[in-house]
């Protein structure tokens, strides 16, 4: 199991300084196996106390590991994108569920035939092609229609289930009813169908053990023992995939109108790989938005003053917002564009984010990494940092997002993507970004304007569930009331 992957990361002529809190022998291996919000934290912590120190992760089990913490290394990182490549560390634990197409090959013993690769997996021509296409599926124009035309009658549907709550006094898991939204906002857009609650369910389960595959060095031997759940979930998905791209081919696309599908078909000859490419869309843009929108959901039930500076800003345009005219372009939304930008920042999609050096290289502090060194950065400790978001890194305030002029009047100032990672950043950036934050802010004004909500169990922190992005553990039971 423990394997020679060429030399330590060095800097000024010695080895790089182990990150705090490492063992003896066994290095980070221990805190790799906790559930993964305590190693989350403990790397917040060590970025609270040591700045923006690059340091060796060690572990018998794992090639030389690095942490970075600085957003000027993050942006050589961002910029070179061919060096800090996905590598095998990370394509070999992915591949069952974002790349292996053969349905017949998860099932049996047969030899493992990797061919497809879905855009989060892919390199070279295969993640080119993919990537035209999703970016012309996200282009401004379709993103206003879904949000015009597809999303209004299914936020109608969640003011239904939240008003059969209301009335009967009962409670309702809103991160639920939110991954149920854009589940069916995905399977609409993207698939032209809804999709099932087994295939929600199934991408929920293989999303997790294939997130487990980065913290259990054992995996391979686990999941063959014990993975049998895993492979009828990664059955469902494949099943799935398969379905959607076969009847995709054999209906004629709709000019203008183009599903996801119909475009990737357009571009990529070969059916699994179309089916691929198409399912990882269900992880990167699914989860990532309806997670977002919950812990947005919950910053504001612990900051009553910045739900009242919402409501108040929100209120005078309400009738905009069912209609989907709502615009997060537009100067009078800045308010709820930087109340979502900062829940996103505490709570990221995606809290770990890791490359593989293609070769060797010197970050931008002189570390020296040789080829095939993994290269790990943390958004969720990043966004702790003091020394990027100053000592109030940790509140939850949109107001550092805005900048006021002398009638008060409140303009939306970004970040740089290496500062606030959150999408990603350089050539493969997040290509979903703007359609998550008009359909996050959407569907959160749709919410904070109708419904007051009381969460149920307010004690205790919330914590990230396992999974490949960052669900919350336990999902946010509320008590809604209509809001007078
Ligand atoms: C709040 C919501 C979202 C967050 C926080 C987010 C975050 C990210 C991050 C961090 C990456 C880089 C992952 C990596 O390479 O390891 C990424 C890539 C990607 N995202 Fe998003 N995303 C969000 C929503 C969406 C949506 C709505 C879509 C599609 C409709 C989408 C599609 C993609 C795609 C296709 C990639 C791969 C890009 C490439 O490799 O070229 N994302 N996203």
């Amino acid at each position: 199991i423990v394997r020679e992957h060429g030399k330590a990361p060095r800097k000024d002529g010695k080895r790089l300084s182990q990150a705090p809190g490492a063992l003896p022998f066994i290095g980070y291996t221990a805190r790799l196996l906790q559930p993964r919000y305590k190693l989350l934290d403990h790397l917040a912590h060590v970025q609270a106390e040591t700045g923006l120190k690059t340091f060796e992760i060690p572990s018998p089990f794992l090639p030389p590991t690095i942490l970075i913490s600085d957003p000027v290394c993050l942006e050589y990182v961002f910029r070179e994108h061919e060096i800090f490549a996905k590598g095998t560390f990370f394509r070999s634990r992915m591949y069952d569920l974002f790349g292996m197409s053969k349905v017949k090959a998860i099932s049996g013993a047969a030899k493992l035939e990797i061919k497809g690769n879905g855009i989060l997996n892919a390199s070279g021509s295969l993640w080119h092609s993919q990537r035209k296409a999703g970016v012309k599926f996200l282009s401004i124009a379709n993103v206003a229609r879904f949000s015009n035309e597809t999303l209004p009658p299914l936020i109608e549907d969640m003011h239904q289930q939240l008003g059969a709550a209301d009335s009967n006094g009962g409670t309702i898991d809103l991160q639920d009813i939110l991954l149920n939204l854009m589940s069916k906002f995905f399977g609409l857009v993207a698939y032209d169908t809804v999709p099932s609650a087994d295939l929600v369910r199934a991408f929920d389960e293989a999303s997790a053990w294939t997130d487990s595959r980065f913290m259990n060095p054992f995996w391979r031997l686990y999941e063959a023992l014990f993975g049998q759940s895993l492979r009828r979930a990664l059955q469902t998905v494949k099943e799935f995939g398969h379905k959607v791209v076969t009847k995709a081919s054999e209906k004629a696309s709709v000019p203008g109108r183009e599903t996801l599908l119909d475009l990737l078909l357009e571009r990529i000859p070969d059916k699994d790989t179309v089916a691929d490419a198409a399912t990882t869309y269900m992880s990167a843009g699914r989860d990532t938005t309806a997670q977002a929108m919950t812990w947005s959901l919950y910053e504001l039930s612990r900051s009553p003053e910045v739900l009242g500076a919402l409501l108040e800003n929100l209120q005078p345009h309400a009738t905009t917002t069912r209609s989907g005219t709502l615009r997060t372009t537009d100067s009078h939304l800045s308010y709820i564009k930087a109340a979502f930008a900062e829940a996103l920042r505490l709570n990221p999609s995606v809290p770990l984010i890791m490359r593989e050096t293609s070769q060797e290289c010197t970050l931008p502090d002189g570390t020296i990494l040789q080829p095939g060194t993994i290269v790990v950065w943390a958004p969720y400790a990043m966004a702790r940092s003091p020394a990027v978001w100053s000592k109030d890194a940790g509140d939850f305030k949109p107001e550092r997002w805005l900048s006021y002029d002398a009638s008060g009047h409140a303009t939306f100032m970004p970040r740089s993507a290496s500062e606030y990672p959150v999408f990603h950043g350089g050539p493969r950036i997040c290509i979903g970004k703007s359609m998550a934050e008009v359909v996050g802010c959407q569907v959160l004004a749709e919410l904070v304007l109708n419904w007051d909500f009381e969460v149920v169990d307010k004690e205790g922190r919330r914590h990230v569930g396992e999974s490949l992005t960052a669900p919350m553990a336990g999902g946010l039971v509320v008590r809604p009331r209509r809001r007078i």
